[in-house]
């Protein structure tokens, strides 16, 4: 088996005194697309955070393969529009770039030709584009997206999926990501992994589809995505399942 790129281990994260996230333990492999779902509030974005070492676990830890290069995509970024940036000096922060690199990030996110386009001038779509080409500079193994299609609409976001796929494709790099498009997602991923301050299920998205206690859950089709998304948490859980649950 190859070994994980990023793994964690009875992971906690304790935030102004509550309990975030508890006993979070997840291997991620070189390559493949996890797409992590769960309501507002369940510690998505806390546990990639952890992942990129920018928050400290309570217990429990995070391993990194040796050299592990790590591009994250934010959920939310705020520029000042009064602030004059072009993209590629946005591209270029803290280090200076070149044309030529600005160019091929942005190629290589799908979004060629705007490195003097002013970054309060971009349309929601360009703007995640550009994020996405940001973390794309240091040629990550390990590709993270916070909600990055979070205001697009319905084809924008599927178009940005599409583009991740592409990206996975020539660099190579797994991508985690975190979003509420549960109808494009579940599609486009290896595996899904619902989180509500644990790991509440997980499995390949054809596999926790088809199970019997999935369709009992959230039927088929674009609703069941978006009911897998609404389901209720508060029942106890059995972590010897690795894929779907009983409620
Ligand atoms: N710095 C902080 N201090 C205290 N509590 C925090 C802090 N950051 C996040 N939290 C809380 O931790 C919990 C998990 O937050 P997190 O942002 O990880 O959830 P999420 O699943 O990404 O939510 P969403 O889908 O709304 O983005 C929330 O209850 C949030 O209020």
């Amino acid at each position: 088996m190859t070994a994980p790129l990023i793994s964690t281990e009875n992971l906690s994260v304790r935030l102004g005194g509550r309990t975030v996230l508890h006993d979070v333990s997840v291997q991620i492999s070189p390559k493949e697309i996890v797409t992590i779902v769960g309501p507002n509030g369940s510690g998505k974005s806390t546990f990639l955070r952890t992942l990129i070492g920018a928050q400290v676990p309570s217990s429990g830890r995070v391993t990194r393969a040796d050299g592990l290069r790590i591009g994250y995509v934010p959920q939310k970024l705020a520029i000042d529009a009064s602030l004059p940036m072009t993209v590629q000096r946005f591209l270029g922060l803290p280090k200076r770039i070149s044309g030529a690199k600005a160019r091929d990030v942005l190629d290589s996110a799908g979004a060629p030709g705007l490195e003097n386009r002013q970054m309060s001038q971009l349309s929601g779509g360009q703007f995640q584009r550009v994020l996405l080409a940001r973390a794309l500079l240091e040629q990550p193994d390990l590709l993270l997206l916070d909600e990055a299609t979070q205001g697009l609409d319905q084809p924008g976001s599927a178009a940005f999926y599409r583009q991740i796929e592409d990206v996975r494709h020539t660099l190579g790099c797994a991508v985690v990501m975190v979003s509420h498009d549960l109808h494009v997602v579940m599609a486009a991923s290896d595996r899904v992994l619902c989180m509500n301050g644990h790991v509440c299920c997980q499995g390949a998205p054809e596999v926790v589809a088809e199970a019997p206690e999935y369709r009992a859950l959230f039927g088929s089709g674009t609703q069941g995505a978006l009911a897998l998304y609404r389901h209720q948490h508060t029942h106890s859980h059995d972590h010897s399942h690795e894929h779907g649950h009983k409620h």
